[in-house]
């Protein structure tokens, strides 16, 4: 992995919403098929890296480059450019609510594709494979906002799958997850492996991690302070403890 070709190269990069830090001067660089996991306390500055990552926000200080080029607002102030990053760029968010607004699951899967200007015979034949893939066949007439908490992110997952995209962007994937499905995410996530995508996923799911990951990094206050294999990180018990990984139970 560490020969293939960075995707993504972060130089001291910080960003803050008015006066609160979400990153401050962070390094990183995200290599083609690397499965990385973001770990850290809530506030630590994930969700922040992965908006900057599809290139939701900018960063304000520092250098974000993307295939190649600088991540930035020019990159989407030119409409070929930015139809390009979004699809090569797929991002599930944490709250499936931000993502579904169609009448239907069948039109939320439509969606993407339609923007992309697939063949409409296309777009039917990949909803169908889709909603099977997903096991949500089921709920392909019903309306997104009134599906549970689980399936809506069962629906959010494909409907970015459905495109196809070089790197997937995943917010906590099994959050609020019945640990049926959680696995079932873990699972699918271990069959991407040998599709070839990047991944780069913000979880606090440790249990579930040498399963998703190849490398993760710790991120602490919106900055990195460890980065490694699963193991060595899940070993690193004092690590853990300092960046508020670990149950602390009543004396
Ligand atoms: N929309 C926002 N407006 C203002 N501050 C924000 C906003 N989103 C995040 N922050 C702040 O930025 C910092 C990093 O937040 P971020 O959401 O990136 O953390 P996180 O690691 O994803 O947390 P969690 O595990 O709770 O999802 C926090 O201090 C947070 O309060």
């Amino acid at each position: 992995m560490s020969d293939s070709a960075p995707l993504f190269e972060l130089d001291g990069v910080s960003y803050a919403y008015r006066n609160t830090p979400g990153l401050d001067g962070l390094d990183l660089t995200v290599r083609s098929g690397e499965r990385l996991a973001l770990v850290g306390a809530n506030g630590s500055g994930k969700s922040t890296l992965l908006k900057l990552l599809a290139g939701l926000i900018f960063a304000d200080h520092g250098s974000v480059r993307a295939f190649d080029e600088a991540l930035d607002e020019d990159l989407f102030a030119d409409e070929d450019r930015a139809i390009a990053f979004r699809r090569r760029v797929g991002l599930v968010f944490q709250n499936p609510d931000i993502q579904l607004f169609s009448p239907t699951v069948f039109d939320e899967l439509a969606f993407g594709p339609l923007q992309l200007g697939w063949p409409p015979e296309e777009i039917r034949s990949q909803i169908t494979a889709t909603l099977e893939r997903f096991e949500i066949a089921h709920l392909g007439d019903r309306a997104p906002h009134r599906l549970s908490g689980g399936e809506k992110k069962r629906v959010a997952l494909a409907c970015v799958l459905i495109s196809e995209p070089q790197v997937l962007l995943l917010d906590e994937p099994t959050a609020a997850l019945d640990p049926q499905s959680a696995d079932a995410v873990v699972a699918f996530l271990q069959a991407e492996r040998s599709q070839d995508r990047t991944i780069v996923l913000a979880t606090h799911d440790l249990d579930r991690i040498e399963a998703v990951a190849d490398r993760v990094v710790v991120l602490d206050h919106g900055k990195i302070v460890a980065s490694g294999s699963p193991g060595a990180i899940l070993d690193d018990t004092a690590l853990l403890a300092r960046s508020r990984l670990l149950h602390t139970r009543p004396a």
